[in-house]
Order: structure tokens, then C-alpha cells, then sequence
């Protein structure tokens, strides 16, 4: 027993005397079960004789005290040893959960914790349940079979410990050796799968708006099976050496009985020492469940150890297994377990650059005719009959007031909402015809509240583009001002952002969420608000910059809340309550009376004072 293991009987020093006491009762137990296997015999094969009566009388009493001790004593064990590790495992969640709360540097993902808190901790409780306590009462009962039955007949007591060594200590060795790696690599693997989960729900619309779906759950369905397999291999493992433990019980009873047979021990002797060598080598055989339990809570306890060892600020970022990338390549130095590759649809496309390196496909001409969108019967309708042209190229600005249904939009045109009524084209074929796959060619960008995965810089941005040179990254990430923090980064392209950008500034992982969308370049690029948490300065130049670095020929849908910057637009539409109230581009609509106006006047004097709106 080594590391993991002493770091958690050290956590375990205050409730030591319980955790004795619970051995100590686990033994009692399964001696009292051998004692009345061994007692039963003999009373049987003795009243096969018909003796008076009271030869026997203290074995039946022997049998029924027996019988019923059995039961309070496995009661009391099984409460006393719950009641100490459960109290220790309290200690211990406690010192995790704090340990992962204080941590500074690279947080785990929300399912990586979880399964820390959870499935690790209960390692703790399963190597002392499942694998202490038997393991010692197992040991202290085969000691005392072995010294009963060298009472009888020492020859037959050293078969007995013979077949007891074998069935304690070289099963359980086969069993560690055989389960070991298997083992090693399941606790790991279902934090990954955990963690899988969050980024599949929680990053769903960007997956789905980046057609990136398709490879994730690939990625993760891949880790998913090679995770039913190494449990399916360690079941099938762990039943061959059950099938071996019971080979191994019969075999001793037979040479058990054969030696003390030879011996010229009594009958009843030998029956009483058949059945006892049977019962004491099944008890023996917990140890190989111990065994197999141990390895497959080693990697566990690892890492509750580690955790509950390093100083809160002490552990490395991108320690522990690899976080796997949304797309499914290996960002950590780690175990990449079932690390997808980069295949998928998202990487059969072609080339396209964010500085205008490429065309994916040529941009199609989008239409919106008539499109509603109701999310509830009775509610207000987010767009009421809404039209608007969007031919290849054309840049065009959605603005209007919070709830105007300006997002509703965007949704309708990725593919996330169905219009109630009206349809939605590209090139004339509608856009719930578009496969999953095909959609995001076409239509993409930056959505609201985009997700940013737990993965390096470089992993986010390929998300849309997996195939992405060097260069297409840098004209993205200077596009929307990113390129001086990534190159001032220790990591590079390889910085992890924490879960949901969480090692980012707010505007950082907005500039990522469109430095993203910017590279995947699809032909019609929807922005949502893309400088949302930018101060106007810096708005008005990732704005700038993200306009002139989208590829000529792509349309633009630009969704804003900010009117300055759009000069230069095809056309602006002013939405209200889900309906077109203005339209026209920006001179006409700061000439014209309207909300257009009136919010660019309080926009402008807001950022410069009333006295630039008369300079
Ligand atoms: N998922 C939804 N379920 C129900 N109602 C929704 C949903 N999404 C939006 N709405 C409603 O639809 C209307 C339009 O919302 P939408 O998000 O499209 O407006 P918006 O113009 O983008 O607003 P903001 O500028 O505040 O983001 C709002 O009244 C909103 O409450």
C-alpha cells in the first residue's frame, strides 16, 4: 500500500479506533459463520448416529447462538464501519470541495469536479469498506481456520493454509495484475465523459452553430464506448478469477480431506474440516474483491490524494487527464484518452481565412418572407411577419430596442428556432432543409452568450475551422483585437481559458467568440453583438476591423445594440416588437426622424457629451 492509499488513512487518524472496531466485528462475523458451518456439520454427521440427546444439546444451542450472532454482529459492523467513513468521507469532500475552490490557476471543468467530489470521494469510502475491513477480517479469520484445524489434524491444516494462501494472496495478485490498467484508466476517463456532458449542453448552440455537433458527440460517444469496454473487460476479468477462486475452494477441500484421511482422522472430523476449509476459502476469496476493487480505486484516490496534498495554489494548470477539446483533440500533456482526431464535418470543409484567405462556398442569397415567430401560444410574437432580402455580400445591420426579437432572428436564420409562420431561404431552398452539417457552411458566427469551451485559445478557434493555418488564426485574432494577449501569453495558442472563458476578462472571451467566428467564415456571417463588453473605443475598432477582415462576397448580419460604426452598412433595419419600423442606411435614418435617431443622439452624447453632437 503506497501513496494515495497512506494519505488516506492518514485523513482516517481520528476515527482509527471505529475503523478497528469494524474489523474487528467483520472478523467476528465471518468467524461466527465458519463456527456454524463447522458446528452444523458436525451435529449433523453426529445425529446421523443417533447419540443421546445431550451429546448434542450444547451444539444445537452452539448452532443457534451462532446463527443469530452472526446477524447482530454483521448489523453492528456494517454500522459502525458506515458511521466512521461516512463521517470520514465528510471530512474529506470538505477538504476537496476547498481545495478546488481556492485553487488559483486553471479550475477543472464543472464535470471533471463533479465526478472529483463524487465518484473520487467514494473511492475513499469503497477502500475501506470494500476493501480494508474485509480485507482484514479475511486475514484474521484464515489465521484462526488455519490454527482450528491444526487441532485436528496438522497435515490437513497446512493444506488448508495452502489452498487459503492461494485463494488470499495469488488471486488477488492475478486480479491487481490482470485489472491494473484497465483500471487505471476508467476514474479519468469518466471525468472526461463528465465534463463531455457540460460542454454538450451547455455549448450546444455554438457546437450546432459551428457544425461542430457531429464531431463532438462523435469524440464523446468514442470515449463513451472505450469506457463500456475497459468495464465490460474488467467484468469479464473479474468473473474468471471468481470462477477461479471457486476452483481453487474445491480443490483445497478435496486435499483437505484426502490428508487428513490419510491422517486416520474421525469422520465427522473430516466432513467438519470439508465444509470448514469451503467456508473459510469463500471467505478468503473477499480478498479478491478487495483486490479488484483496489485497482479500479487507485486512480481515484490519486486524485482525491493529490488534491487534498497540494496547497491550494500548488497544482499545475492541465494537471490530471487531458481536457479533451470540443473537437476532440488533446490539449493537456495527460492521458488524451479516446482523443477524436479532427475528422467530422466540421473538417471536410474547405478553406476559407479570416483575412480573406479563401471561400468556403460562395455566400447564397438569403430571403426572409413573412417570418413569425411565436414561443408561446399567446404570447407576443418575437417577430411578426418579417422580410428582408440578404443577397450574397450585402452587409446589413438589425438594430432596435431590448426584446425587438433582434436575436430571435438570428436563431430563426442558423437553424435553432422554426418560424411559425413565413420561411426563411438560402438560394431559394429553405432553411430547415439544410442538414446539420451543411447549415453551418452557410450561415454562422458569433452567437449571443457564445460559449467558450475549456480548452486552449487555439482549440476554441477551430471549432468552426479545424484545419486553420497559423496565419488564418493570427489575421483572426487581430481582426478582433486578440493577437497582443495571445502573443503576450506564456502558452501562446496554447493558453487553456478555464471553463466558460473563465481565466478571460469579459471582453477577452467576447474578442475569442469572434475571433472564432471570424475564422470559420461562413458565407452569410451573423455577429450578435459582437463588442458587447467593450468600452466604445475598442468597440468601435474591433467593429471596424472585423468588417474589413470579413471575406468580400460574404453577407454580413450584424445584430447590435450600438449604432455607431455602421456608416458604412447596405442597409440597417430598425426592429420593434418583431416588426421592420424603420429601414434605410444610416444618413437616411439619423436624417429622419424615429427611434434611430433618437438613439444615436443619446448613444453619441452618452460617449461624448452633448456638446460633440452640435460640433
Ligand atoms: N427562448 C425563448 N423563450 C421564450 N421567449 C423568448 C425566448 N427567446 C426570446 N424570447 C422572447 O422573444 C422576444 C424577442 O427576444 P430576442 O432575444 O429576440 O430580442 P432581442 O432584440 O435580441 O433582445 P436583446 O437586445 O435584449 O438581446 C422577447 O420578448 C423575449 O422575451
Amino acid at each position: 500500500m503506497s501513496g494515495p492509499e497512506l494519505t488516506v488513512l492518514r485523513l482516517a487518524r481520528p476515527y482509527l479506533k471505529r475503523l478497528v472496531g469494524a474489523g474487528l466485528l467483520a472478523a467476528a462475523t465471518e468467524f461466527a459463520g465458519l463456527a456454524l458451518m463447522a458446528t452444523a456439520t458436525w451435529l449433523l454427521m453426529t445425529a446421523a448416529d443417533r447419540p443421546p440427546l445431550d451429546r448434542l444439546t450444547v451444539a444445537i444451542v452452539a448452532v443457534r447462538a451462532l446463527a443469530v450472532s452472526r446477524g447482530v454482529l454483521r448489523y453492528t459492523e456494517r454500522l459502525a464501519g458506515h458511521d466512521a467513513v461516512l463521517r470520514l468521507v465528510t471530512d474529506v469532500r470538505t477538504r476537496v470541495f476547498a481545495t478546488l475552490a481556492a485553487r488559483r490557476g486553471a479550475p477543472p471543468r464543472t464535470g471533471d469536479a463533479l465526478s472529483r467530489l463524487v465518484s473520487d470521494v467514494e473511492a475513499v469510502q469503497d477502500l475501506l469498506l470494500r476493501v480494508l475491513v474485509p480485507g482484514a477480517a479475511a486475514g484474521l479469520v484464515s489465521v484462526a481456520a488455519v490454527g482450528l484445524a491444526a487441532l485436528i489434524s496438522p497435515p490437513a491444516a497446512l493444506a488448508l493454509a495452502a489452498g487459503l494462501l492461494v485463494a488470499g494472496v495469488a488471486l488477488p495478485a492475478l486480479a491487481t495484475v490482470l485489472t491494473r490498467r484497465a483500471g487505471a484508466e476508467v476514474a479519468p476517463l469518466r471525468g472526461v465523459l463528465a465534463a463531455d456532458a457540460v460542454d454538450l449542453t451547455h455549448g450546444a448552440a455554438d457546437l450546432a452553430a459551428f457544425g461542430a455537433t457531429g464531431t463532438a458527440l462523435g469524440a464523446a460517444e468514442r470515449r463513451a464506448q472505450r469506457l463500456a469496454r475497459l468495464e465490460r473487460r474488467l467484468a469479464a476479468l473479474g468473473f474468471a478469477v471468481d470462477a477461479l477462486g471457486v476452483l481453487v475452494a474445491g480443490l483445497t477441500a478435496g486435499a483437505v480431506v484426502l490428508v487428513a484421511l490419510r491422517a486416520g482422522v474421525d469422520g465427522v472430523l473430516v466432513g467438519v474440516l470439508a465444509v470448514g476449509t469451503l467456508a473459510a476459502v469463500e471467505i478468503t476469496l473477499a480478498l479478491v474483491a478487495a483486490a479488484r476493487q483496489w485497482t479500479g480505486l487507485r486512480s481515484g484516490l490519486a486524485r482525491v490524494a493529490q488534491l487534498v496534498a497540494a496547497a491550494p495554489d500548488t497544482e499545475q494548470p492541465g494537471a490530471g487527464p487531458a481536457a479533451p477539446s470540443p473537437v476532440g483533440r488533446p490539449t493537456g500533456a495527460g492521458t488524451a484518452v479516446g482523443a477524436a482526431g479532427t475528422g467530422g464535418a466540421a473538417a471536410n470543409r474547405g478553406a476559407a481565412g479570416a483575412g480573406g484567405a479563401g471561400l468556403l462556398a460562395g455566400a447564397p442569397d438569403v430571403r426572409f418572407e413573412g417570418v413569425t415567430v411565436r414561443y408561446r401560444a399567446g404570447a407576443p410574437a418575437a417577430l411578426d411577419g418579417f422580410d428582408l432580402d440578404l443577397p450574397a455580400g450585402r452587409r446589413v445591420a438589425v438594430v432596435g430596442p431590448s426584446g425587438a426579437g433582434k436575436s430571435t432572428l438570428a436563431a430563426v436564420l442558423t437553424g435553432a428556432v422554426r418560424p411559425d409562420g413565413g420561411r426563411v431561404t438560402l438560394d431559394g431552398r429553405d432553411v430547415s432543409a439544410y442538414s446539420p452539417d451543411e447549415l453551418p457552411r452557410a450561415v454562422g458566427g458569433l452567437l449571443a452568450e457564445a460559449y467558450v469551451f475549456h480548452a486552449s485559445v487555439r482549440d476554441n478557434l477551430l471549432l468552426g475551422r479545424p484545419d486553420a493555418d497559423e496565419d488564418a488564426l493570427i489575421a483572426a485574432t487581430t481582426a478582433a483585437g486578440l493577437a497582443d494577449w495571445v502573443r503576450a501569453q506564456p502558452d501562446g495558442w496554447d493558453t487553456v481559458v478555464g471553463e466558460e472563458g473563465g481565466q478571460l476578462s469579459g471582453g477577452q472571451r467576447q474578442r475569442l467568440a469572434l475571433a472564432r467566428a471570424l475564422l470559420a467564415a461562413p458565407g452569410v456571417l451573423v455577429l450578435d453583438e459582437p463588442t458587447e463588453g467593450l468600452d466604445p473605443v475598442a468597440a468601435d475598432e474591433v467593429l471596424a476591423s472585423t468588417l474589413a477582415a470579413t471575406p468580400a462576397g460574404h453577407s454580413v448580419l450584424l445584430i447590435t445594440h450600438r449604432l455607431s460604426g455602421l456608416a458604412g452598412l447596405d442597409e440597417i433595419v430598425v426592429l420593434d416588437a418583431g416588426r421592420v419600423v424603420q429601414r434605410g442606411r444610416h444618413a437616411e435614418l439619423v436624417a429622419a426622424p424615429g427611434w434611430y435617431r433618437d438613439q444615436w443622439v443619446l448613444q453619441q452624447a452618452a460617449e461624448h457629451g452633448y456638446l460633440a453632437l452640435s460640433g
